[in-house]
């Protein structure tokens, strides 16, 4: 199963030209991403990366990878990030590793969102996969039963027995939705409840997603 991750991170990272700002998701595609990234630096790629999470930061930092200050671009070229669910459209799930909110901010600023997953992670239907939503911990029990009158089962997220944190200091509610039909409108609906910081619901963000299967790596664009 690795074996594709990697094959596909590979790929994506040879999108990367000199001089970009780029991007540098989350989770464990993205991981062999960083590798091949890191690599690419030794040999001389001069590119500076805006990381999605802590995680991502201290493995760039590891792997001389040069990180910008966010506050101190002008834009980012391309960013290459994970998911979780892709649907036909283009559509995307994510923040299965909770960090949903940096990787949308870093994603939707890219002239160009490349998305690197396994066959495992392209569906007809998002919602398979629960839904992670990122809620302040201030009345949460009251945003998760506003949430769940959308037709879900949420249940927060929890880390070794306690309640899982972002890495902006909030909980994550992964929301058993089963499937979803209209995942645009469900977006906009969970985010009109107060609580609600971001869903993971990406919609129209990608460009390309590239998924690698059997050795193989198959390139979906936006029709
Ligand atoms: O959204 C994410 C983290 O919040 C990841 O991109 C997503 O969970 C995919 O991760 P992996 O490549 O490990 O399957």
């Amino acid at each position: 199963m690795d074996t594709n991750k990697k094959l596909v991170a590979e790929k994506a990272v040879e999108e990367i030209k000199d001089g970009m700002t780029v991007g540098l998701g989350s989770g464990s595609t993205v991981y062999w991403m960083l590798q091949a990234l890191g690599e690419r630096v030794k040999d001389g790629l001069e590119i500076v990366g805006i990381p999605t999470s802590q995680k991502t930061e201290k493995l760039a930092k590891e792997l001389g990878i040069p990180l910008a200050d966010f506050s101190s671009v002008d834009g980012i070229d391309l960013a290459i990030d994970g998911a979780d669910e892709v649907d036909p459209h283009l559509n995307l799930l994510k923040g299965g590793g909770g960090s949903l909110v940096r990787e949308k901010i870093v994603d939707i600023l890219a002239k160009r969102l490349i998305i690197i997953v396994d066959e495992t992670k392209v569906v007809d239907y998002l919602g398979t996969f629960p839904l992670p939503v990122e809620v302040v911990p201030f009345g949460w029990e009251t945003t998760s039963k506003r949430i769940a009158e959308y037709g879900c089962l949420p249940r927060r997220r929890e880390q070794n027995g306690e309640a899982f944190i972002s890495d902006n200091g909030n909980y994550i509610l992964d929301c058993d939705f089963e499937s979803i039909e209209k995942p645009a409108e469900l977006h906009e609906n969970l985010k009109m409840l107060v609580g609600v910081v971001e869903t993971g619901l990406f919609i129209n963000m990608a460009d390309v997603v590239m998924v690698g299967h059997a050795g193989m790596v198959d390139v979906l664009t936006k029709a």
